[in-house]
């Protein structure tokens, strides 16, 4: 038995994760007073694969070889009151650019106005890594002091050693700000899941009264289904 404190959090089970919705715009998300960490980075990054790997479920999120497959923000109840959260990916440039400025604008909105937000996990391949809309996230975590932690994901397409070098150079990067932090990690190897889980725990296994206050909520936004292969 985990005992939750102030200082210890307690474990969450990942692998208690089942979807619950998906919402086209912040107003259409659940109620803004429980506690959830968002996925977020470019296209094909492998952000639902990540979930997947957490989760120990192949088909929790909806993964593909054809970059911009997941296009709504989608909520995963772990237990009551916590959620993780798969966001669109940004910067896949077959998309028409109104529909990228549509996209970007309701990201933006739930980023910077969920209340529920306790921590983003910005997932950058490790071959290219930390490109123009990773750094604007990296910025704003910066900026607004949300907590983040980055996933050099895809760690399995590289050499231990070349790896770690791009795991220590980033990390050397962000030394200065404590509230981001950096991991390797490969959903096809499952290299990093502890991690990762570790990690969430101390942003979601927290006392219950530390969730935020209920927000008015659009009863009048219908809330899609889960979006189909
Ligand atoms: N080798 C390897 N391939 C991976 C890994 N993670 C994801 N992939 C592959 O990368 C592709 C994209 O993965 P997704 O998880 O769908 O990526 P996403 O970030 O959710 O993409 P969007 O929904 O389009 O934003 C798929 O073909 C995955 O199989 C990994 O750790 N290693
Ligand atoms: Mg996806």
């Amino acid at each position: 038995m985990t005992e939750s404190n102030n200082t210890t959090p307690r474990h969450l089970n990942y692998r208690k994760a089942h979807f619950v919705t998906s919402a086209p715009t912040l107003k259409q998300c659940p109620p803004d007073n429980a506690l959830e960490v968002a996925f977020a980075g470019r296209s094909n990054a492998g952000k639902s694969s990540a979930l997947n790997a957490l989760t120990g479920s192949s088909k929790l999120a909806r993964t593909s070889k054809t970059p911009g497959r997941t296009q709504l923000i989608n909520f995963f109840e772990i237990e009551e009151n916590r959620y993780l959260v798969d966001l669109p990916g940004y910067g896949y440039a077959k998309v028409p650019e109104a529909m990228k400025i549509k996209w970007q604008k309701h990201l933006d909105d739930y980023l910077t106005n969920r209340e529920s937000l306790a921590g983003v996990v910005l997932l950058v391949d490790i071959r290219h890594p930390m490109k123009e809309f990773d750094r604007m996230i990296l910025q704003w975590s910066i900026e607004s002091h949300m907590p983040l932690h980055i996933l050099l994901t895809k760690a399995d397409k590289l050499k231990s050693g070349v790896g770690k070098q791009a795991l220590n150079k980033l990390k050397n990067e962000v030394k200065e700000h404590d509230q981001v932090t950096v991991q390797l990690f490969s959903s096809l190897k499952k290299t990093g899941v502890t991690e990762l889980a570790h990690h969430l725990d101390t942003w979601l296994g927290v006392e219950d009264n530390e969730l935020p206050d209920e927000e008015p909520f659009d009863e009048e936004g219908s809330v899609e289904n889960h979006e189909e292969e």
